[in-house]
């Protein structure tokens, strides 16, 4: 862990827990909040000076900060790795936490289009009536991508396993070693793409019955770690029930047939996607 630029959690500890049995007076906890408030500042201070944060300010607006410093109290965060990726919506950095490494990706309150984010949200019966406040529609969404890979994982499809979510900023298993992320598709040369390409298909497959359609996934949102095929990014993920689902499924499979085929391996989209929606045989 040499290579953390340290934010010890024992720096950031609030007394909160021994704390919480005793009957404390106004005046008392008056003073809990004065430390804890000092406590934050200085986590705020931390983090707004850190190196690897330093070009990303804008990120971490008092809220996000809010929400990092509750994961760290936590335990889900110990320390904070450098940038795995800085995209358009969010950033993900690697972190150490108290078990293993863990990736945190933070959504971007100010830069995020929230309005392509709303028509995502607006056909999702999970997130009705969630209105049009930029905030709200981040936090649902960082929200709706815990879920979706709650429910990818449920369905057998293998995804970083979904660890806390707090306002914008999700907290996931990190797939990589030393450090080092796993490979994109579109970074590795595929050994084998007949049977990558059938591993991605039953993972189409399953989202679909599980009642979701990943609605990005390409080579790049598929990564290859410890040997196996793992799916990122389902943050987008909406229901069967949303309005563009079929068009987002067809552009997946669309996407997916591409790829194999440049790699060698012949599929068309058409076939894929008569694949994905096959009903289940009956039991
Ligand atoms: N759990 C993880 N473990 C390791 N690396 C990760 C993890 N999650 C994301 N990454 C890395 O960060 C990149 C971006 O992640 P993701 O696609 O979830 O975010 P995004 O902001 O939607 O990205 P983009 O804007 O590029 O689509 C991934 O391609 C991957 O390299």
């Amino acid at each position: 862990m040499s290579d953390y630029d340290l934010i010890d959690a024992d720096d950031v500890d609030t007394p909160g827990d021994e704390w919480e049995e005793l009957d404390v007076s106004d005046d008392e906890s008056d003073r809990i909040a004065r430390v804890q408030d000092r406590e934050f500042q200085e986590f705020r201070k931390r983090i707004k000076d850190a190196d690897q944060f330093k070009v990303e300010a804008s990120v971490f607006d008092d809220a996000t900060l809010g929400a990092l410093y509750k994961l760290v109290q936590d335990g889900h965060i110990r320390a904070f790795g450098g940038p795995l990726s800085t995209g358009k919506e969010a950033n993900v950095y690697l972190a150490a936490s108290d078990g293993d490494d863990v990736a945190v990706k933070i959504y971007r309150i100010n830069a995020s289009d929230f309005r392509a984010m709303r028509d995502y949200l607006d056909g999702d019966p999970r997130f009705e009536g969630i209105g049009s406040d930029k905030k709200k529609v981040v936090v649902a969404w960082t929200r709706k991508e815990f879920a979706n890979l709650r429910r990818a994982q449920a369905a057998g499809v293998r995804v970083p396993n979904p660890i806390a979510v707090q306002r914008n900023v999700l907290v996931m298993e990190f797939l990589g070693s030393d450090g080092e992320r796993a490979k994109r598709l579109n970074e590795v040369s595929v050994e084998n793409p007949e049977t990558a390409f059938e591993v991605v298909r039953e993972y189409m497959r399953r989202l679909y019955r599980a009642g979701l359609i990943h609605g990005d996934l390409s080579e790049y949102n598929i990564v290859v770690h410890d040997d196996e095929i793992y799916v990122l990014d389902l943050g987008q993920a909406v229901t069967v029930h949303h309005p563009n689902s079929r068009e987002f499924l067809e552009r997946d499979c669309e996407n997916i047939a591409a790829f194999f085929t440049r790699q060698g391996h012949d599929a068309t989209g058409e076939d894929l996607l008569s694949y994905v929606v096959e009903p289940e045989p009956e039991p």
